[in-house]
This record gives structure tokens, sequence and C-alpha cells, in this order.
């Protein structure tokens, strides 16, 4: 049984939290992805200036100390006094040593500045996808993909293509105003080679580069998703005889990430090639014009080397360029994801014993999980006052699985209202909803864990003796004390060194000793036999508290004459509803059902146990 947000899950929670602090952060509703991202630049604006005039300083002294030392080589061939050279020879020594200080405190700022915002983006992002929970069409291997090398993209905009473009602009501002005190007619020159270098072969090379890269980050998911497909679903591939088709299919995705990126390479290479001729072609340019402006000779070898060094930084540029196409993606995917980004809020569960008794009421609940679709709960009602234990049965698809999702705030209705004490269960904040509501859901994980590190994730600081009562409530409790390591059994990836009953019944434990005030149970016997579901669903029922409420979730309709009242879901819809006796009195799917579930049960237990 799976559930998820519905098409109508909304793109925020409400601002109006109960506790009030908690504020909302706007991430931006539209733009282009970089503006979005860079909104929560914001508070690190200053960093990231600094990082960027160090970055141009650091370009500025490599530019100053091969124009220096060429002067001072030239000059030195015609052997003037010494004491004419020092100031440049003090000049290379401290630009040398300067630049290496300047590149190490720039690379220091940037990925402070960065690493902080990463984290910030990072936890969005991760609030959006937990926010979505298992919501259709998303993929665990997508989603990893999206946190890890999606979020690098931000990474690596500011520091691979903002800070160098600020650099490589502040240079050649610069390196032209320099060249202009020498010779006019070589700075135009320069300024010339500069446009070439660093705005006609970037937009070349974004160009060439565009469509392949844009294919790139969503083909990464996608092999992710491989990764994850092939490996968790390894046992069920290879029984069926479809590993080598799935392994082909990744391989299919392997080759062609493997041509994209080829591709890449070569258009990359073409540029690089052509950025190198534009370099010597300035080079030459600016000594010719300056030879016929009349500069002297040892200013135009420092104009030629300089042009080098200055197109050089420029060229920068196109590896901005280039890295900024390849980004793109990844940015236009983590920039949704910030767009509809929950508040992240303060909010922390308010000290003091947790609720005991809490009265919920829903009013006509309707949930879609497709705006066209049929509704999975329609028009639901239900009250459910401290102490009243209703159970919900239906035929598959009926709605059950979503009534439990709604009530545990995963699954927002369309329509509605559901009232937990007054208030709307959506004014809750997630940190606080389990306190008052929870339980065993469809497929709850276990843990690659102790038995007690998984049993007290429902309660932190559970004593002893109230892990003892729920693992005796839930039947695990001999198999606890069977084990040589008893509570500190390790149950393996996915509780895989438990069976299947046993892992069911170590959720049932952790969901019991959780104790909410409305405990929800989704199938807490499936799995079990039907002796031991019958035992287990006794002892759960006998071992909640009187207060408390509890919904109950089952296909099973043995020992439910212990409920206070039975709903009967078809289509989203309560299409019966009273007490047991009553049902199987009443011509209907659930006197069928109880007779067919009877019938099979006695033929099961009329096998007995094998001679
Ligand atoms: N994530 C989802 N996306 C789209 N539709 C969904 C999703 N989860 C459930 N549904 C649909 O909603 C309807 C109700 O599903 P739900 O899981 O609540 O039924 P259920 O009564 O718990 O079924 P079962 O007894 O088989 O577990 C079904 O038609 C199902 O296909």
């Amino acid at each position: 049984m799976s559930v998820s947000d519905p098409a109508s899950y909304p793109d925020t929670l409400p601002a109006d939290i109960i506790d009030g602090n908690a504020a909302p952060v706007t991430t931006g509703r539209s733009g282009a992805p970089e503006r979005v991202v860079l909104r929560l630049a914001r508070p690190y604006l200053n960093r990231l200036l600094g990082a960027g005039l160090l970055a141009a300083a650091t370009e500025f002294a490599a530019l100053a100390l091969m124009s220096t030392a060429t002067w001072l080589l030239m000059s030195a061939a015609g052997r003037p006094p010494l004491d004419r050279l020092t100031v440049a020879i003090v000049a290379v020594r401290a630009l040398a040593i300067g630049r290496g200080v300047l590149r190490y405190t720039e690379r220091l700022a940037g990925h402070d500045a960065v690493l902080r915002l990463v984290t910030d983006v990072r936890t969005r992002v991760f609030a959006a996808l937990a926010a979505r929970r298992d919501s259709a069409g998303q993929r665990s291997g997508d989603a990893l993909s999206r946190l890890v090398s999606d979020v690098e993209a931000v990474q690596d905009l500011l520091l691979r293509v903002l800070v160098p473009a600020t650099a490589a602009g502040l240079v050649s501002v610069v390196a032209v105003a320099a060249t202009m005190v020498v010779s006019p007619a070589a700075a135009g020159t320069l300024a010339v080679g500069l446009l070439f270098a660093g705005v006609a072969l970037p937009v070349l090379a974004t160009v060439l580069t565009r469509r392949a890269a844009a294919e790139l980050a969503p083909l990464r998911g996608a092999l992710a998703t491989d990764a994850v497909d092939l490996t968790h679903g390894a046992a069920d591939l290879a029984a069926f005889g479809a590993t080598d088709r799935a392994r082909g299919a990744a391989t299919g995705r392997i080759q062609r990430l493997a041509r994209i990126e080829r591709r890449l390479a070569a258009a990359g290479f073409a540029v690089d090639a052509l950025g190198v001729l534009v370099a010597g072609l300035t080079a030459g340019a600016v000594l010719l014009v300056a030879l016929a402006d009349g500069v002297a000779g040892v200013l135009v070898g420092v104009l030629a080397v300089g042009t080098l060094v200055a197109v050089e930084v420029a060229l920068a540029l196109v590896g901005a360029a280039r890295q900024w196409t390849g980004l793109r993606a990844g940015l236009t995917r983590v920039a949704a994801l910030l767009r509809e980004a929950p508040a992240v809020t303060a909010a922390t569960p308010p000290p003091g014993p947790a609720p005991t008794a809490v009265e919920i009421r829903f009013s006509d609940v309707t949930v879609r999980y497709r705006s066209a679709g049929p509704p999975a709960l329609d028009r639901f009602r239900l009250d459910l006052p401290p102490g009243r234990r209703v159970a919900v049965v239906g035929p598959s698809g009926a709605g059950k699985s979503t009534l439990a999702a709604v009530l545990t705030g995963s699954v927002r209705p369309a329509a509605g209202r559901i009232v937990l004490d007054g208030q709307d269960l959506s004014a809750y904040p997630a940190e606080l909803l389990p306190r008052f509501v929870g339980g065993l859901l469809a497929e709850a994980y276990v843990f690659h864990a102790t038995v007690r590190e998984n049993l007290l994730l429902g309660r932190p600081g559970a004593p002893e003796e109230d892990l003892n009562a729920a693992t005796a409530a839930a039947g695990l409790a001999r198999w606890v004390r069977e084990q040589p390591d008893g509570w500190d059994t390790v149950v393996g990836e996915e509780g895989g060194q438990l069976s299947g009953g046993q892992r069911q019944r170590l959720a049932l434990a952790r969901a019991l000793l959780a104790e909410p005030a409305v405990l929800v149970l989704d199938e807490p016997t499936e799995g079990l036999d039907p002796v031991a579901a019958d035992d287990v669903l006794a002892s759960v029922l006998a071992a909640t508290p009187a207060q408390r409420s509890v919904l109950l979730i089952s296909h099973r309709l043995r020992g439910l004459d212990a409920v206070d009242e039975i709903l009967v879901l078809e289509s989203g819809r309560v299409v019966q509803r009273g007490r047991h006796a009553d049902l199987v009195a009443t011509p209907g799917w659930y006197r069928d059902q109880w007779q067919l579930q009877e019938v099979a049960e006695r033929g099961y237990l009329a096998l007995g146990p094998l001679p």
C-alpha cells in the first residue's frame, strides 16, 4: 500500500503554525534559476564580493608579475646599473609571493561563503523532497541526484562561474586602461582581442554545448535511479530473469552519457584551441601596432607578454560559460525544489507530557491524487473522540491507507477539514503532530540498527519496562529474550535479518511505545498467521490505554468485535458503518467478506500441524 501527496498538495505549509515561532522563508516563485538560487546568497553577499575582489587581485598580480619580469629581463639585457633594477626585482619577488597568498585567501573566502550557502540550499532541497514524502513519480535515485549533484551546481555556479567571471572582467578593464597609458592604438587592439576571448568565444562555447548539456542532468538522475533499482531490486530482477534487460537499459544510458560527454569534450577542445589562437594573434597584433605607434622596445615586449596573460585571464570566461551551460539543468531542478520548499521552521514541540486524549473530527474530507482522477477519499466524515476505537475495512484500493495518510499529515485533503482539538490539522507543525497522531503506517521501515534503537525511535529515552510492555503486546518479547544479544540484536538493513512477521511485530512495538493520543494502525497483523494475528490484535487493543483512541485499518475482520465502530469504505466512500454484530447480520461487503474469511480460516485451522 502506498500513499503520497496528491496533486492538490499546497506549495507551502501554512504560516499560522500554532506556536507561531516559525517564519516562512520566501524563496521566490518566479525568475531564472540563477536568480532563485542567488536570492539565498544574500546573507553571504559581502563574503562573496570579497572572494571576487581577491580573485581579481590574484589575476592582476599574475599579470603584473609577468609584465614586470619581462621588463626586468629585457632591461637587464642592456646592462644598466643595478640600482635601476632594484625596484623591479623587489616587485617581482613581492608579486610572486603575493599571488600565492592572494590565491589561498581567495579560495578560503570563496569556499567559506559558498559552503555556507550550499548548506542552506541543501537543507531547503531536503525539506522540499521530504515534504513531497513519497509523492507519485518521485524516485529515490533521482531525489539523491538532486540532493547531491544538482546542489553542487549551485557551488560551481559561484566558484567556477561568477567569481572567475568577475575577476576576468575586472582584470580586462585594468589591462586595457594600463595599455592606454603607453599606446591608445595598442589598447584598442587589446580590447578587440579581449572581446573575442571574453565574449565571442564564451558565446560560441555556450551555443556548442547547450543542447548536450541540457540532456546531462536528467540523464545522470536516471542513472542514479538505475543504480537504486539494480541494487534494491536485484533479487526480484534475478527471480524474473530480468537482470540483463535492466542492466542493458542502464548500460544504454551510460553509453549515451559517455557519447554526450565526448561530444562536449570535443567541442571544448576546439574552443580552447581557438582561444590559444586568439591569444597569439592578439599579442602579435598588439606588438605590431605598438611598434607602429613608436613605443620603445622594452615596453613593446612588456605589452606583448602582458597581452598574452590578459587574454588568458579573459579566456577563463570560456570555461565559466561552459560550466554555466552544464550547470543550468541542475540549477533549474534545484530552483524548482526551492520554489516549493516549505518554510524551514524552528518549531520544537513544547515541553511537558505528550497529550493523552484528543478529539478528531473529519468533515467531508476529499482527497485526490490526480486533479482529474476519481477521489481516493470522498466526503469522508468521522468523529473520533478520546478513547473511541474505530476500524476501517474495505476492498483493495478503497482508500484505507489514504485515510491513515491524511490523519498523520502526509497527505493534504483537496476539500473538507480535519480538526484536532479545535485546530485544523494543517496548523500543527510536522514536528508536533506525531505527539498527537501516530502509529504503524503501511510498509513501516525498520532501520539497520539494534532492536532497542529501532524501538526508541518511537519514544527516545523510554525505560526498559516500557520496551518490555510494547514488545510483549506485539508478541516479540520472547524472541528478544532468546537472542544472545537481547535488545542489542542488530536487525540488518531494512530488518533483513528478521522474518517478515518479526519485522512487523518490531514496527508495531515501536508504534505502541510512541503512545500517541490517536493510535493509527495500518494492517498491524499483516504477515502473521491467523492465530498469531488474533493474539496480537487482542493484546495491542488491551495494551492501549482507555483514553487513547485507535483507528485500525485491516483486511482481516476477525477481532473487530472489540472495536466501537466499523466503517466499510468502497471507492473512497463509507458504504456501511456499525458494530461487527450488526454488519454480519446485514447483507453487503462486510457480511460477504466475513463469511469468505471464516471459511478460509476454518480450512486453514482444520489442517492442523503436519505429522
Ligand atoms: N501515490 C499515489 N498516487 C496516485 N494514486 C494513489 C497513490 N496512492 C494511492 N493511490 C490511489 O488511491 C486509491 C486508494 O489507495 P489506498 O492505498 O488508500 O487504498 P487501500 O484501501 O489502502 O488499498 P489496499 O487495501 O490495497 O492497501 C487507489 O485507487 C490508489 O490507486
